[in-house]
């Protein structure tokens, strides 16, 4: 099972709730992706006055796990403040930490990350922060008491997959035993089973299901992707080789009349 900050979850695909054509289609694809965490924004929260209040209500029905975010946020003060409102709100002292620092990639201001990580982390949250594959950030993250990371693999909502893969997996190496979440940038249910069976303990993705045609198969077919990646890689993956092996013994010789 998946443990994040103590808590067992039985699904490694964590589900973002924004862009759906409908809060049927939402409510209908969580289900179908067995997700076992919703991200929800604050702001979306804040911004939608009765709408809001209806979103928050399907989102209860599902009785799944709560991970608000601060989406949106480009400042340490920003981030704090949204996510100690998300705090009371939400009743929950885990946060999706994004501080972002590029409006063209939406990529991460580590910077920002590290301190508003450390200043949340001192107040007692469960933090979940947006970074990128580095591995110096990596490590102030958890210096400052991050418990989880949640790498990028391509700039949010760009469906590129894994860019950089080798790094993915450097990072996997050095943090044995700190969960890992790709966060950002999967657009296919391969580019999911790909990070998998790299050994990563699980996806969080949005716009890939959330703008596909069929949001509910798509829901599906990643959460089966993940199963098959997690498999995958606990069953031992086979290095691959520049030469051939032959596949079929070829013991003794064949007798041609
Ligand atoms: C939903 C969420 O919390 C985000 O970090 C992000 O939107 C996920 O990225 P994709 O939309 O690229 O899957």
């Amino acid at each position: 099972m998946l443990d994040l900050y103590g808590t067992k979850l039985p699904s490694r695909l964590l589900l973002g709730t924004a862009q759906y054509p409908s809060p049927a289609i939402l409510a209908d694809a969580v289900k179908a992706s067995r997700a076992s965490v919703v991200t929800v924004s604050l702001r979306r929260e804040m911004a939608g006055g009765r709408s809001g209040e209806k979103f928050w209500s399907l989102i209860q029905s599902l009785r799944l796990r709560i991970l608000p975010n601060t989406a949106g946020c480009h400042s340490v003060k920003e981030a704090v403040t949204t996510a100690q409102m998300a705090r009371d709100v939400f009743g929950t002292n885990w946060i999706k930490l994004e501080v972002i620092g590029n409006h063209d990639t939406l990529q991460p201001d580590v910077f920002g990350l590290v301190e508003a990580a450390r200043v949340l982390c001192e107040d007692d949250f469960a933090v979940f922060p947006y970074t990128t594959d580095d591995l110096v950030v990596a490590e102030r993250l958890l210096a400052v008491g991050c418990k989880v990371l949640m790498p990028w693999c391509a700039p949010i909502g760009s469906a590129l997959g894994p860019v950089n893969a080798t790094a993915l997996r450097s990072m996997r190496g050095h943090f044995p035993d700190i969960p890992l979440i790709v966060d950002a940038g999967l657009g296919r249910p391969s580019h999911a089973a790909l990070v998998m069976e790299l050994g990563f303990d699980a996806v969080l993705l949005n716009t890939a299901v959330a703008k596909a045609a069929d949001p509910v198969g798509m829901a599906r077919a990643f959460g089966n992707a993940v199963d098959a990646g997690r498999e995958a890689y606990r069953s031992g993956l086979l290095e691959p080789r520049d030469v051939a092996v032959p596949s079929t013994p070829t013991i003794g010789r064949a007798v041609f009349q």
